[in-house]
């Protein structure tokens, strides 16, 4: 688990779902061994941002940057990316061992050094003793530290979250942040995390890039842009959530 962390970004890359509606813009960069929270109304294209970073989508033109390498025709094996959603992280049939397993041989043929950084993987999202547990019998945060575990033995240096944390309440989800920032701290990747909750973001992400209506509308520090009130788009968008409906 090397990590090391490396820089991301993402030059005039456009996009469309379909070829009659406005194409989203990005222009942004998630600086290296930094955690940038992605932030921004419903159907802003948070998740495409992520979606096209990671090669299931693909931008009609422009680039992404990873380090020095443009991965932007890459297929989403190839890139040095992992990605952990909110659902659907884990296969039912197969038990924890076998589901961090997958992130180092599809075919699970692992060998005494991948046995090794599985338990390693384990142990750091505090889930040894875990292995042969079916995902039914954990908690839904006890599974999203198994998709965590399959992220971190793919050892790859860019670790991007779809509000990985959204189905969780607000106890577990603060103690999964925090498991993300120590894990952060250990391995320096660099961490994208898509959050509704600008409490997320002040938590742990220095950065934010902040998303409206398929374009960046700010991107900069979080306090600044969170709490300085620096940007009016992001200040509308805080304002907005503290409205009671
Ligand atoms: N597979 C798809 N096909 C067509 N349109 C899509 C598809 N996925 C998303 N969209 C549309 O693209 C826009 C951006 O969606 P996206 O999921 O990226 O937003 P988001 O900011 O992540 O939203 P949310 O916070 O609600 O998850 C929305 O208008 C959405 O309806």
């Amino acid at each position: 688990m090397s990590g090391g962390g490396t820089s991301v970004r993402c030059e005039a890359l456009s996009f469309r779902y379909r070829p009659d509606e406005p194409a989203m813009r990005f222009d942004c960069a998630f600086a290296p061994g930094r955690v940038t929270s992605v932030m921004g109304p419903s159907g802003s294209g948070k998740s495409t941002l992520l979606a096209l970073i990671a090669g299931f989508e693909r931008a009609e033109s422009g680039r992404i940057l990873i380090g020095d390498a443009d991965i932007t025709r890459l297929p989403p094996a190839r890139r040095p990316v992992s990605i952990v959603f909110q659902d659907n992280n884990l296969f039912a049939h197969l038990d924890v061992a076998a589901n961090v397993g997958l992130g180092i041989a599809p075919d699970l043929r692992l060998d005494s050094a991948a046995r090794g950084k599985l338990a390693e993987a384990l142990d750091a999202v505090g889930l040894a003793g875990y292995e042969t547990r079916k995902p039914g019998a954990l908690s839904g945060g006890e599974r999203q530290r198994v998709a965590i575990a399959r992220a971190l033995v793919r050892d790859r240096p860019v670790l991007m979250l779809d509000e990985a944390f959204g189905s969780l309440g607000p106890a577990l989800r603060a103690a999964m942040l925090d498991l993300v920032a120590d894990l952060h701290r250990r391995m320096a990747m660099t961490v994208i995390m898509v959050s509704h909750d600008p409490d997320d973001a002040r938590r742990i992400a220095s950065d934010l890039v902040f998303i409206d209506g398929g374009r960046v509308a700010a991107q900069g520090p979080t306090d600044r842009l969170l709490d300085d009130g620096e940007n009016e788009t992001v200040r509308a968008y805080l304002g907005s959530r503290q409205t009671p409906s």
